[in-house]
């Protein structure tokens, strides 16, 4: 079994130069050169007129309908983009704005990974915007939505509360309604910033009112590094359609999966009785059953996108609080992330909605810890639940961590599924003290 670690950002093996896109293209469309990071979300509510005011949200969306004249009906109809066209750099200037530092703070004066998470979000869909901009029309027609967190990768410098804080990114990949866009962030080390985090997001757009597909332009790629980008990002389309088509809730696991769960139920009988219902369990164990945490949210209009829905980055930073106080309790020591994949928005969640998040652990090996977070709502006049994510996970923690063992057979599922998230990781690099990432 390939052992899972922290991944090597592609910019610190010299994919990428700190500050410049790949595409060595103007720094960003900003006149300013650089985005602070306030600007951002300030800009998202301008470039799709979104209310700053919950009593107008109804009259601002109304407002969108306008649009649909600019809406494009075929993709061919719209004028291609190059990857500098959407590059993108924002700022957090933790170091040189210190009031701004306590929103990013853990009490062990690390960066909250959580916001991080937020401002990613943010930034993949203002990229989008950048991608997607029509330059007669002040307002997009489009509403961009996250589809997928396809992957976020640690690096190995830590992330200090004081000392700025830089992103950067571009859409390295377009499909028919869908980009992929590629995210940097940085850390200021004296006087150079160094790389921290690569992320992957997958945005879809949708038309002005957020009901059906929106056509996106076509991206054309300039050199043999982009190309390389565009058929990584091909790649990962048909990866995708791999990994989602052998998924456990459609298909039996393999012959080596079947055997690994039948060894783990063995490991678990009673030497004493002759029977299949007296489990054990071995030393240094946990059943999975009781490595849960649980929470709910009210999804208050404060917490909401600029479509009125609950923004994706709040939802991606309580799943990941939740799964860090899960991994934390797990394994006894704090643990620090090392990895986040395939964290799919299945369905948009209602403002007024109660959010139902459920962590638990479900695969451990060594000193890592994979949680999975599943996270379903239902609004208080109609108690069905509904699915609306699930999230993955990757902790390491300072000390080995416990074996977690299913005792049932959806459980058997979710440790397998939990193997395939942690094996899917690229290959080990060595870990050092200072790369804690904190909640
Ligand atoms: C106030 C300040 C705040 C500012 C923050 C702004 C940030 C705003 C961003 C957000 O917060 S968005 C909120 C979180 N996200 C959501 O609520 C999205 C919920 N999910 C959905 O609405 C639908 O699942 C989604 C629109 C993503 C897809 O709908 P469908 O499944 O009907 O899509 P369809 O099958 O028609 O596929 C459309 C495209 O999406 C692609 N796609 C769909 N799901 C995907 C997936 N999981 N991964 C990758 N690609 C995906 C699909 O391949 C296809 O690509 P192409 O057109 O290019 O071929």
């Amino acid at each position: 079994m390939r052992r899972a670690a922290l991944r090597l950002c592609a910019l610190s093996k010299g994919l990428l130069t700190p500050g410049r896109g790949l595409t060595q293209g103007p720094p960003n469309p900003s006149k300013q050169g650089i985005f602070h990071i306030h600007e951002v979300r300030d800009k998202l509510r301008e470039i799709v007129g979104a209310s700053t005011n919950w009593r107008d949200h109804v009259k601002a969306m109304e407002e969108r309908k306008l649009l649909h004249s600019f809406l494009a009906e075929s993709q061919k109809g719209l004028p291609p983009r190059r990857m500098k066209d959407s590059y993108v750099e924002v700022l957090l200037p933790l170091g040189s704005e210190p009031e701004l530092r306590e929103k990013y703070l853990t009490v062990q004066n690390t960066v909250r990974f959580g916001r991080i998470l937020e401002d990613l979000d943010s930034l993949g869909v203002l990229i989008c915007y950048m991608h997607t901009k029509i330059h007669s029309a002040k307002m997009s027609p489009l509403s961009i939505v996250t589809a997928l967190v396809d992957k976020i990768d640690m690096c190995r410098k830590s992330l200090s509360p004081e000392q700025d804080i830089k992103f950067s990114g571009h859409v390295s990949w377009v499909g028919k309604t869908s980009m992929e866009v590629k995210m940097r962030m940085f850390q200021l080390h004296g006087d150079e910033f160094f790389p921290v985090l690569d992320a992957t997001f997958v945005m879809v757009a949708r038309d002005c009112e957020n009901k059906g597909p929106a056509f996106v332009n076509p991206l054309i790629p300039e050199s043999p590094e982009e190309e390389e980008l565009f058929r990584q990002g091909e790649l990962n389309k048909g990866r995708r359609i791999a990994f989602s088509s052998t998924s456990l809730l459609k298909m039996a696991p393999s012959a080596e999966e079947r055997n690994t769960i039948h060894e783990m139920f063995l490991n678990t009988l009673d030497p004493k009785t002759i029977s299949f219902r007296s489990r054990v369990l071995p030393s240094n164990a946990v059943w999975m059953e009781n490595s849960k945490l649980k929470s709910l949210e009210i999804c208050h209009p404060q917490e909401r996108n600029i479509f009125n829905r609950i923004f994706g980055g709040f939802l991606m930073r309580k799943a990941y609080e939740l799964a860090w106080a899960t991994a934390c309790s797990f394994g006894g020591s704090r643990p620090f992330v090392v990895a986040v994949d395939d964290i799919m928005f299945q369905k948009p969640v209602e403002v007024g909605s109660l959010l139902f998040l459920s962590s638990q652990v479900c695969f451990t090996q060594n000193n890592y810890i994979q949680v999975r977070v599943h996270s379903e709502v239902a609004s208080l006049q109609n108690k069905e639940h509904t699915t609306t994510n699930v999230f993955h996970f990757t902790f390491m923690s300072e000390k080995e961590v416990p074996l977690v063992f299913p005792r049932t057979y959806g459980e058997s599922m979710l440790y397998l599924d939990g193997q395939r998230h942690f094996n899917s990781m690229s290959a080990p690099v060595t870990l050092e003290k200072d790369c804690l990432v904190e909640p």
